[in-house]
């Protein structure tokens, strides 16, 4: 089944007029975890954004199981499809306050909802200690382990993560991406994931997009993605970006 749907999808800039992404179209079925790839500025951000109604485009339609994305209330929305973003915030509150939240907003009953919150503790391996405190005294990592705990006490259909790895150790990267690919296959939960870690995306993800400068250039799936050649392709892109800059007058 088609959950997400994007038709020729472009966005502007809010400052300038430059074109952030341009007329994309792709389709992500439930319980695909999709790679999305590409150089340094092609646009993986703006695009999650979208989807979650952070913005929205200036030309085209996004659909979500059908319907279009503005047609749609937001918060229920973002209950159902929530993004990671790249360096999440636990605002003011402690973990414990942090998990709870989302589930005070379900009105899931206080006994059943410590159990919930003890699940994913374990799941994602965070520690008792965490608990009592706040953002400040958590590395980016560790945060980001929070708030995907948080994301996933709600239990939403769509999973928008930006380089949701980036900050953690290659031992909590990969039994992240493991856990990610059972929620995928086990709940048909889709997952589309900003990584720039290509060699964590190649064990897990059934397909990926590529993006440069905001076009989808390539839409891969698993069995046909030569890895070595995309890796070489985004850095080949990052570096003459790089050079251009640097001629520039
Ligand atoms: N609100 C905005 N107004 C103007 N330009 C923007 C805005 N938001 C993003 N951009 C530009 O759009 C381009 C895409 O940015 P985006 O953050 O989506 O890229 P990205 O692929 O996620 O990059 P990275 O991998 O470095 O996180 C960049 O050139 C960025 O400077």
């Amino acid at each position: 089944m088609t959950q997400l749907r994007f038709e020729q999808v472009s966005l502007q800039a809010t400052v300038g007029n430059a074109q952030i992404l341009q007329d994309l179209s792709f389709s992500i079925a439930a319980g695909e975890f999709v790679g999305l790839v590409g150089p340094s500025g092609a646009g993986k951000t703006s695009l999650l954004r979208l989807i979650n109604r952070l913005s929205d485009p200036s030309q085209g339609c996004i659909y979500f199981a059908g319907q279009d994305l503005r047609q749609l209330p937001v918060v229920p929305l973002r209950r159902q499809i929530v993004l990671l973003a790249q360096e999440p915030k636990l605002l003011d509150m402690t973990v414990e306050a942090a998990l709870q939240y989302p589930l005070q907003l379900r009105n899931v009953e206080r006994s059943q909802a410590e159990s919930h919150i003890q699940t994913w503790l374990e799941r994602l391996q965070i520690p008792q200690s965490w608990l009592p405190r706040t953002e400040l005294a958590l590395s980016v990592g560790q945060r980001q382990r929070v708030a995907l705990a948080r994301a996933l006490l709600l239990e939403p259909q769509v999973l928008l993560l930006d380089e949701p790895t980036s900050a953690l150790d290659a031992g909590n990267g990969t039994r992240l991406m493991e856990l990610l690919k059972s929620l995928a296959e086990e709940k048909q939960v889709t997952i589309l994931m900003a990584n720039h870690q290509l060699n964590l995306l190649q064990n897990t993800c059934s397909r990926v997009l590529y993006l440069q400068q905001g076009r989808l250039v390539q839409d891969l799936p698993q069995g046909s993605i030569d890895w070595t050649q995309l890796h070489q392709a985004i850095l080949q892109t990052e570096q003459q970006e790089a050079q251009a800059w640097q001629t520039e007058p």
